[in-house]
């Protein structure tokens, strides 16, 4: 399929991932049509999308004489799902990680969208290829898996399924890599894709930790944060082995394996967590408190150091 030149953009879902993909394509030109389930979701979104711009605008991050304001114009917001992406080239889908919905979502889409346009979904690691299932034209279907918060975190993983063609991958890179974003292409689907895999694996065995009364919570959290977190910020693992000494991690490999958490249940800590509706930040408690100022200033914290590695890259690319 030759698709057309992509210059109007539908983002379904205005939540905590939709709202900054979309916030995305705006900064860089792009008319978007924002689309949610109630005016009350999307009045949240576009609240959302205020707050970022403000952080973006504040750290020089908007496109040369661009304003808030030229940004925000180019934002129209529909309940109506139909109507909202019907003159999109390119649909980016981030609703509820549940298959179902993202079928039941992918079929009415198709139903109205153009014949050309490019679908993309930022599941966190369902399959393409089974949501895909339900399309008339599954080869212009493909994973877009941003990382929260999308607008300042570059990487994006770029996944195929069984149908989708190279030249939506391509075109789906291409776009991604217009706005500054950093795409990765992955060979195949699989289950997590590779950023989730890796990170549930650190989180399975650092629960585990805790558990059995290795380490807290907050020591579990430091050690990372000043010893694995520091390296991978500048180089990622393997090559992080390389530089170590595989000998050394193959001395390693043969005797701590057996040691390590290899559950295929939920670890029963985050599963007590949620059964009692400690969310995280999303509903203030979780493994640590985040009402109040502590909570604030550690997102404000968050958000200021990825905010100057943006600028960094920005500087870099300049
Ligand atoms: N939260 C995270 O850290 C990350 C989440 N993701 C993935 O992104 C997707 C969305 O996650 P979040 O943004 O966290 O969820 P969220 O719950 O913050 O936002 C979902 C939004 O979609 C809307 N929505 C639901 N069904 C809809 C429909 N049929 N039509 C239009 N709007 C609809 C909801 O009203 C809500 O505003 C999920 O697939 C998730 O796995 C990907 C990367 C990171
Ligand atoms: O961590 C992120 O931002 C993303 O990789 C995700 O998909 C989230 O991890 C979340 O959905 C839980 O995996």
């Amino acid at each position: 399929m030759n698709f057309p030149a992509i210059t109007h953009i539908a983002a379904i879902g205005a939540g905590t991932m939709g709202h900054a993909t979309a916030l995305e394509f705006a900064v860089h030109g792009y008319d978007v049509n924002l689309i949610d389930l109630s005016d009350q979701a999307l009045a949240k979104g576009m609240d959302l999308i205020r707050r970022d711009l403000d952080e973006l605008y504040q750290h020089g991050l908007l496109m040369k004489e661009e304003t808030r304001d030229d940004v925000l114009e180019r934002f129209s917001l529909f309940t109506d799902l139909a109507a909202g992406v019907k003159d999109a080239d390119y649909i980016t889908e981030s609703v509820a990680e549940n298959l179902e919905v993202k079928k039941d979502l992918w079929k009415a889409v198709e139903e109205a969208a153009a014949a050309d346009a490019i679908f993309t979904t930022n599941t966190s690691g369902l399959s393409p290829t089974a949501i895909a299932d339900v399309l008339e034209k599954p080869d212009r279907f493909v994973v877009a898996h941003y990382w929260n918060p999308a607008h300042l975190m570059p990487l994006v993983e770029v996944v195929p399924g069984r149908y989708t063609s190279e030249q939506t991958v391509n075109t789906t890179v291409d776009l991604l890599t217009a706005i500054g974003k950093k795409p990765a292409r992955l060979h195949r689907e699989s289950p997590g894709f590779v950023g989730n895999r890796i990170q549930m694996a650190v989180i399975r065995e650092a629960l585990h930790i805790v558990e059995e009364g290795i380490a807290s919570v907050e020591d579990v959290d430091t050690i990372v944060t000043y010893s694995l977190g520091r390296r991978w910020n500048i180089l990622g693992p393997i090559i992080s082995a390389d530089l170590g000494g595989l000998d050394i991690f193959y001395k390693i490999s043969t005797y701590l394996p057996q040691d390590l958490d290899n559950s295929t249940e939920p670890n029963k800590l985050l599963a007590d967590k949620v059964a009692e509706g400690d969310l995280g930040s999303k509903s203030g408690q979780g493994f640590y408190r985040w009402t109040g100022q502590k909570g604030a200033e550690t997102i404000a914290r968050r958000d200021e150091e990825l905010m100057k590695a943006l600028v960094s890259d920005r500087q870099e690319e300049e």
